[in-house]
Order: C-alpha cells, then structure tokens, then sequence
C-alpha cells in the first residue's frame, strides 16, 4: 500500500491520542511473564513485534518465527536456551537473518547453553537446545547492541546462583539496559550495575505482580515531529506517559525544545505545543548513542525546518531494520536534501526547498514510514509501502489522519 500525503495543516484541540504501551517494555515483560506466570500485564504494546513475541511464548511449536523483531529474537534466544528438555528453531524475516546475533550465542553458550547456527554462521537461523546453564559468569561485547545484554539479564534471576556480566568496550544504547533492570526490580529481582559489571542475584519472592506499561516515547516521537513543523501554537496530547519513564527516549521532551516544542504533563497525558519558531541558521548537534531510534525522527524534522544537524553516535543504525543511514541519506536526498554520512553519524546542511509529490521510499523499516510522514505539514509526498508501521505502531496512519493530515491509497 503506497500512501498519498496531501499539504495540510493540524486541528487543534483533539482528543489526546492514545499510543498503546511500549513495545520494549511489554517485550520485556512477557518475558517476564513466561518465567514466573504470576505476572500481569497492562496497556500491552499492540505492535507486531509484541504479538510476535506473544506467540512465540505461548506456541508448542518448536519451530518459532520473530518475523522482524529484533528483542523478540534476542531474548528469546536467551529463553529457549534455558528451557529444559525442548529443542527449538529460530527464525525470522529475510532482514532479520541479517542482523548479527554471535555476540549473545556466545555469550550464553559460555555460559553453558547449547546453541548452533542453522544457516550462516553468526547469523539467525539457529537451533536451540534448552539445557540448564552451568556457569554464571560472563563477559560479553557491549558496543554492538544492547539487546544481547538484555537478553542475558531477563534469564539472570533464574540461574541457580543468578549472574554476574562483565561488559567489554563502549556500551551502547544504555537506557534499554537501564530498563532491563529496573523492570527486573519492579518484581522484586536484586540487580546491580556498577562501572562495567552487572549482578543479578536469583529471584528471592516476587513483590510487584501486577504492571501496567508506559505508552512508547519513540511512537511519541513522530507527533513531536509534526508539532515542531507545525505553526505556533498548535497543539496535541498524547496518553499514557509518565513523568518518570523508564524508556531512554523519553529524552525527547528535552531535545525538542530546541526546535521549539513544549511539553506539559497533564494527569497522565503529555501535552505537546509548538511555542516558538527556530532560527534558521542554527546547527543542531546531538550524540544519540542512547536513543537510536529517534534519529531518523530528528533528521527529518531538521530537514522540514530547513535547518542543518550533525547527529553522532549512529553506529547501531547499520544493523537495524534496514541501514537506516544510507536509507535516510537517500530519501531525504530525493527531497532536496544534501546529506553526508559516515558510519556512525550524519550531516544534514540547511536548505529551505523542498521537492513536491516525491515518493519515498520505507525499506521494510517502520520508522523511514513514521519519521517521514511529518513533511505532509510542508509538501505532498507518497510512503511507499506504508503498512510497515505495524511493527511497533499498527494505528500509526488513523491516528495521524485524526490531527488533520488528509491521506489517500
Ligand atoms: O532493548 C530494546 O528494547 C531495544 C534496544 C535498542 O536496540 P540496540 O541496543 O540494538 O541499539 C533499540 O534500537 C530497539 O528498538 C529496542
Ligand atoms: C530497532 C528497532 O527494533 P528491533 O531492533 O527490536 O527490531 C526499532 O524498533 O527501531
């Protein structure tokens, strides 16, 4: 399905949007869940990779299809590998057999797992042969993705005498590790996480039984878009958020106020409004080393703003969804854009002209779907292949059509 984005504007004064739970979080937690049944969940993601993730944890099936989600495949590597007395195959997309998950097999076959690649070496598919892990002491890379560490974590509070990982290198995406742990205290698992290592002691007594997820930041992030493109004013609120949030990108609020957004916390809405024009000639700088995903979001706000951006820490892109660097430096190039990427950042120059009824390109990747579709506030545009969104944000267009944007097959 190709999208047609007409020019348009936003109507005020909406009821707020709901966006349903974070997709990391309810992936998390039906992990969780799976290991001690007590669990129970609230304002589950809706996404694909939730029900991705769902079904693979409730299926007898042993052979076990993530589609294209990338914490689904990483933590239920871990899962599996300490199911005892099941041999499982794991699979996914096309995409997904390209995404490297070496770093966690080795890590839990360390460990004592028994894990082997069932194609290409280092890469999905893989046969898992659940066994009780033998040993509790790890170290693992911890540059390349976060959720390997994740994924070890989530089974940590199980092992007989619990686990102790010893992260190597630069660490990246931070805040997801951060919440790994926290959930896990929610429950009542002892954790901690100090300069490179991270215990986790066996669960003792489950204490918080009942959860209820946050609603997903990086799904928020495409409304920040399209208020920051929009004219002063203007105004949207989104539920449910708190003012406390366990997800990194939730750093949002902070870094759009450059681009003039204000947030306001009302109950448990979020209240965004555009409050004050950017000057032109400003270069925005960011390190995005902890919030990966909303990279895309900022390049194209900055695009539609017409204003220039230098966004680092960008490693991780490569491995995701799609190269999200060279999909970004092509699409918005189509637009107009001038466009310099290395292997970890990207360079956008200033420019005020935007080409017309250009159609852009998505890649299989949710967020090139979301984070482009804001530019219907400067210019028609097509999203070629718009129902990717489903991944994390399966409401994504009706919502967006609800504040105003006109869209048509
Ligand atoms: O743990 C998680 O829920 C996630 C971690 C991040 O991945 P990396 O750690 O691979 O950067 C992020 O990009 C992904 O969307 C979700
Ligand atoms: C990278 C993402 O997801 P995953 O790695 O879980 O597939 C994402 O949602 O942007």
């Amino acid at each position: 399905m190709n999208l047609k984005l007409q020019k348009s504007g936003i109507k005020n004064q909406q009821s707020p949007i709901n966006i349903t739970g974070s997709k990391s979080e309810s992936n998390r937690l039906l992990l969780l869940q799976a290991l001690y049944p007590e669990i129970q969940i609230h304002n589950l993601s809706n996404s694909d990779d939730t029900v991705f993730m769902a079904k693979a944890l409730s299926s007898e099936s042993n052979a076990i299809d993530v589609h294209h989600a990338g914490t689904a495949m990483r933590f239920l590597t871990a899962y599996f590998a300490v199911q005892e007395n099941r041999t499982i195959t794991i699979t996914g997309s096309e995409r997904m057999k390209e995404r490297p998950i070496q770093i966690l097999v080795d890590a839990l076959n360390q460990l004592g797992a028994n894990i082997s690649y069932l194609e290409s070496p280092g890469f999905p598919p893989l046969k898992i042969k659940g066994q009780k892990l033998t040993n509790n002491q790890v170290i693992i890379k911890a540059g390349v993705s976060s959720q390997y560490i994740s994924a070890l974590l989530l089974i940590g509070s199980k092992l007989e005498n619990g686990l102790y990982v010893t992260l190597d290198g630069e660490i990246t995406s931070i805040p997801y590790i951060k919440m790994t742990l926290q959930l896990l205290n929610q429950i009542g698992v002892e954790t901690s996480f100090e300069k490179n290592v991270i215990q986790i002691k066996p669960l003792k007594e489950l204490k918080e039984t009942e959860l209820t997820v946050e609603s997903d930041w990086s799904s928020a992030s495409y409304f920040y878009s399209l208020i920051a493109l929009s004219d002063n004013q203007t105004e949207i609120s989104l539920t449910s958020y708190k003012m406390d949030s366990l997800q990194g990108d939730s750093v949002l609020a902070e870094i759009y106020k450059q681009f003039g957004v204000s947030t306001a916390f009302q109950g448990n809405s979020i209240s965004l409004k555009k409050i004050s024009k950017v000057n032109a000639s400003v270069n925005i700088k960011l390190d995005l080393v902890n919030a990966p995903d909303i990279a895309q979001t900022i390049a194209v706000t900055c695009f539609g703003l017409g204003i220039a951006c230098h966004l680092t820490g960008l490693h991780t892109l490569k491995i995701k969804e799609t190269d999200r660097l060279v999909a970004l430096k092509r699409e918005l190039e189509k637009l107009g854009a001038t466009v310099i990427i290395s292997k970890d950042s990207l360079q956008l120059k200033a420019t005020s002209m935007i080409k017309k009824d250009i159609a852009i390109d998505t890649y299989k990747d949710h967020r090139m779907a979301m984070a482009f579709a804001p530019l219907a506030l400067k210019t028609n545009l097509i999203i070629n292949e718009a129902e990717v969104v489903s991944k994390s944000y399966p409401s994504f267009w009706s919502d967006l059509k609800a504040t105003g944007i006109r869209l048509s097959e």
